[in-house]
């Protein structure tokens, strides 16, 4: 993989961790229990994005060299899927101008080993999580792959994961003392994960 397909995975990895989903969910609900919650929340999610995206760049490796025709297959489910992805992105809603962001609830008072399991969980269960990284890392699979890139695709998006529902974490606790609320760069943000995607699909039909 060249530097500009390992920039294109951490961009793509970033939006995905940043779209609004069950996973942001969990982190916010669990965040509001307290920082240490959110970040145990956060880690464990992370590490759970991990081994599901190992298992899957790993698997398709697998189902790379046995039948390439599968392989095919699957990418081209995979670049479709991700075009669909995009296309949802650029149109989803942009928030009511004036409408207060909807407030979680928080998790009722629990421990932070707790907010641990279900960030782990939430990684494991998200079904938006396991159709992304199949679709993703289908686009990245290659025959001949040493299997320590695959290990370093897996350590990549789980490490963009972990940091962003850190921050997320951290924005809560300290935005709440002041007062700051996300704004609009969401929806913006969300538009760019988008048009992001379907490129990285467009590619595919480049290489033909
Ligand atoms: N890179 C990823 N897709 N990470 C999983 C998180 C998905 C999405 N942000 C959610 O909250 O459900």
């Amino acid at each position: 993989m060249d530097w500009l397909a390992w920039l294109s995975l951490a961009g793509v990895c970033a939006l995905g961790a940043m779209s609004p989903g069950p996973s942001l969910l969990v982190v916010v609900r669990n965040a509001a229990n307290g920082f240490a919650h959110g970040a145990a929340c956060a880690i464990a999610h992370g590490l759970g994005i991990g081994c599901y995206a190992l298992l899957t760049a790993l698997g398709l490796g697998l189902i790379l060299t046995g039948s390439p025709l599968l392989f095919g297959g699957l990418q081209w489910a995979g670049a479709l899927f991700l075009v669909y992805l995009g296309w949802k992105s650029i149109r989803a809603p942009a928030p009511e101008p004036g409408q207060p962001p909807a407030t979680e609830p928080a998790v009722p008072a629990q421990s932070v080993a707790s907010a641990a399991a279900q960030g782990f969980g939430i990684a494991l269960f998200n079904p938006k999580v396991a159709l992304f990284f199949a679709a993703l890392f289908s686009q990245f699979v290659g025959l001949g792959q040493a299997t320590v890139t695959k290990l370093a695709m897996a350590g990549l998006a789980a490490g963009i994961d972990m940091l962003w529902y850190l921050l997320v974490s951290a924005a809560l606790f300290f935005g709440r003392r002041k007062g700051i609320r996300p704004g609009r760069w969401s929806h913006r943000l969300q538009q760019l994960f988008g048009v992001l995607l379907i490129a990285l699909a467009a590619r595919l039909l480049w290489q033909i």
